[in-house]
């Protein structure tokens, strides 16, 4: 199953403006509060380079980049983890993501309702904090009453269950988040099945006017201070500017766009790209005559499991993988020049795959 980002934040803040940037799948976009009820769910093309440069290379009859899914979700409003606004409706469609992507109002324009009246993104990333962490101490607490008795006679497993859920339930309670505790790989498969709302990593999107696009802007720092400690990426986007780029027919036209606004790649392109690592993606490639082809996988997999992606038989029969670094590849111009140069490796079982990787797996079945 494809991992998918959830766009997250308050009513009227931008998200659906966002998530048409970002996705052909249109979502209704308006001036007014909870304008989303349903989830939009947008496959979204990962933009890289690489796979261009290869392309040049291979001139191949068919080119497959990656994709990520992105979910543009309702709006959070106060009182949400009571059921209040779409409340719980909102948090389950929030609880199916692997990873958030929080939007965050920094645009004065008067024209366009706040629902708390005023524009103030540390705040209004407080609101949503608060609602996420009061949901996750339900879980945690409901999950606390389950296990606390078998742990009291003495179940060694229960008990470092037990636990964890204090550690979780003490750090809730003082308006922290899930993902501020830290724990081992063995804690963390006790706890996974929780599906914690703020244990899934985040990035913050901070929405901004045209001119604050490039610098930022005085909303854009206050939230950077706020998130100091948290350890989260942020970025600036312009998303009503990046709507109307998309909206250009040609490339030429939206480069022009972007240099008059001053940027180099669209926001749109660095969020996807952000966003892709915020889910611990990387790609590796297959390339020749016919095909080439980015392939997602996660982070740290074996040779075997990154030949599964391909066909499951490429796992069930590896033998082994022949790897080419990506900068060999552009340089030499070849695999056979790659060969002769001696810069094919030759890996095994336990070969981690590395970012941009050009692999040929040879199998057995
Ligand atoms: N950077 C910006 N500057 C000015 N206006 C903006 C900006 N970003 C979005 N808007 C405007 O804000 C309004 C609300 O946007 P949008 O519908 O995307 O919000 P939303 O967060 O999806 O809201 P809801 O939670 O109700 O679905 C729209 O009129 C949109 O054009
Ligand atoms: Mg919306």
């Amino acid at each position: 199953m494809a991992l998918q980002c959830g766009i997250v934040g308050l009513p009227n803040v931008g998200k659906s403006t966002l998530f048409n940037c970002l996705s052909n799948a249109k979502a209704q976009s308006a001036n007014f509060p909870f304008c989303t009820i349903e989830p939009n769910v947008g496959v979204i093309t990962v933009p890289d380079e690489r796979i261009v440069n290869l392309v040049k290379i291979d001139n191949p009859k068919k080119t497959i980049p990656t994709t990520i899914e992105i979910v543009d979700i309702a709006g959070l409003v106060k009182g949400a983890s009571r059921g209040e606004g779409l409340g719980n409706k909102f948090l389950a469609n929030i609880r199916e993501t692997d990873a958030i992507i929080h939007v965050l109002r920094c645009f004065d324009d008067d024209n366009i309702t706040h629902v708390d009246g005023s524009v103030d993104p540390v705040r209004d990333k407080e609101i949503i904090d608060a609602e996420l962490q009061l949901k996750d101490l339900e879980t945690v607490e409901s999950r606390i009453a389950k296990v606390q008795k078998q742990a009291a006679t003495g179940d060694k497993s229960a008990k470092r269950l037990f636990d964890i859920l204090s550690r979780y339930k003490s750090a809730l309670e003082q308006g922290k988040s899930a993902r501020t505790v830290e724990l081992d790989k063995e804690d963390r498969k006790l706890v996974y099945d929780l599906h914690l709302l703020t244990d899934k990593p985040v990035l913050y999107v901070c929405n901004v006017d045209e001119k604050s696009a490039v610098g930022g802007n005085a909303h854009v720092e206050a939230v950077r201070g706020a998130i100091r400690e948290e350890n989260a990426e942020l970025l600036i986007v312009a998303a009503a500017t990046e709507a109307d780029i998309a909206e250009l027919d040609t490339y030429e036209e939206r480069q022009m766009f972007l240099e008059e606004v001053g940027l180099k790649e669209s926001g749109v392109n660095r969020l996807i790209r952000a966003a892709y690592s915020l889910l611990n993606l990387e790609t590796y490639f297959t390339t020749g005559p016919d095909e080439t082809r980015a392939w997602t996988y996660a982070k740290g997999t074996k040779a075997p499991q990154a030949a599964g992606i391909i066909h499951t038989d490429f796992e069930r029969g590896f033998i082994r993988a022949e790897v080419i670094k990506y900068d060999d590849y552009v340089r030499l111009g070849s695999e056979k020049a790659c060969r002769e140069a001696g810069k094919i490796a030759i890996e095994g079982k336990e070969y981690v795959v590395q970012d941009g990787d050009i692999m040929h797996f040879l199998f057995n079945v």
